[in-house]
């Protein structure tokens, strides 16, 4: 549904220019969710612009539907925009427009009949869970109802695609959860394609079939949100997925924990799991083997596409030489081992 050939953007300022992106390529099929991730400046919303040409590529190809829109002639792309619908991070409402207002905007624009629009705007209304705000103004509405209202007004027209900039950035993470279920509820009734673009990977894991890495305006990862996520193969992937997970040490042993070894102190050592490390009952098999205590402290794993992945945080108590060697055995079964410290 949507397909992006070789897509380069060049920014030129007076004496410099900056490549946003180089020679990007993607293809999202009919009724998909894909998730593009990447930090700060790696030229993520230049690529969802460039979707429905809000940016012009300096070179390369974007197909919707089988239909090349850099070929189009201005009015024929206004129409194929109308295929197109985006939401935004702070999502764009008329500040002078009711909630019904706004939704019907798209509506009034396409010379739709009032009495249709009335009975479009209630159902979008009522779909996305604000019948009872129609007259409300968007001043009078939380985070999350403003970005109702922005995907009730893109939905009017009946896209086919939907792009969604940082969409949930500026919301709470209850909010967020409350709109990423929205976007999937959307996509699987109304076979919706969509292309987000985020810094979080929790929301690439909540919604989205696929994901694609991007870093310094390329592609550098592409595969299903299992396969990225059990087996990242790049150092960026491998960031985002750990920001995901979160295995902090306790405050009361932040304050305890010393770099060094001391009389009876043992260590507390990070495991990282991903898709090649061994199962978790790994802990008490070392146990077995080497007479040593675990003591989990915290721990964060996950499951996705059958395979385990995540953190945990052990404390491991015995003998120096019979905590080395099974530190050694998780590092021979493919598992990340960091010492921490010691309590
Ligand atoms: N209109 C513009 N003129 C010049 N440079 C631009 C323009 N828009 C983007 N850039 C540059 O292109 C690069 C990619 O920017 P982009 O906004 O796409 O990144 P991003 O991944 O969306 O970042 P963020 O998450 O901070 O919004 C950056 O170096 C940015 O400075």
């Amino acid at each position: 549904m949507i397909e992006l050939k070789n897509i380069t953007k060049t920014f030129y300022k007076k004496n410099s220019k900056v490549s946003a992106l180089s020679n990007v390529s993607l293809v999202v099929p009919k009724g998909k969710i894909l998730g593009v991730i990447g930090a700060s400046g790696a030229g993520k919303s230049t690529l969802i612009r460039c979707v429905n040409l809000l940016e012009r590529p300096t070179s390369g190809d974007v197909l919707i539907d089988g239909r090349n829109l850099t070929q189009l002639s201005s009015a024929a792309l206004a129409k194929a925009r109308r295929e197109i619908g985006m939401i935004f991070q702070h999502f764009n409402l008329l500040s002078s427009r009711t909630v019904a207002g706004n939704v019907a905007f798209p509506l009034e624009l396409s010379n739709t009949p009032a009495d249709e629009i009335r009975k479009r705007v209630a159902e979008l209304l009522e779909l996305v869970g604000l019948a009872d705000k129609a007259n409300e103004y968007p001043s009078n509405l939380s985070g999350g109802q403003k970005q109702r209202v922005a995907i009730a007004r893109t939905l009017a027209t009946n896209p086919k695609v939907l792009l969604c900039d940082e969409a949930t950035s500026a919301l709470d993470p209850a909010t967020t959860r409350a709109i990423l279920n929205l976007l999937k509820d959307i996509n699987q009734r109304f076979h919706i394609t969509i292309l987000l673009i985020t810094h979080e990977m929790n929301v690439v894991k909540a919604i989205c079939d696929e994901v694609a890495v991007i870093s310094e305006g390329r592609l550098i990862e592409r595969g299903t949100v299992s396969e990225v996520f059990a087996y990242p193969e790049t150092a960026i992937a491998k960031q985002f997925i750990a920001s995901s997970l979160h295995a902090a040490l306790p405050a009361e042993y932040e304050q305890r924990v010393s770099p060094t070894p001391a009389g009876n102190s043992h260590p507390v050592i990070k495991l990282e799991f991903n898709g090649h490390s061994a199962e978790a009952t790994i802990l008490s098999e070392a146990s077995r083997k080497f007479n040593v205590d675990n003591n989990i402290i915290s721990a964060q794993m996950d499951y996705t596409g059958g395979v385990k992945y995540g953190v945990m945080l052990i404390e491991v108590t015995g003998s120096e030489k019979d905590t080395q060697n099974s530190l050694e055995y998780y590092r021979s079964k493919q598992i990340e081992v960091e010492v921490l410290g010691y309590v």
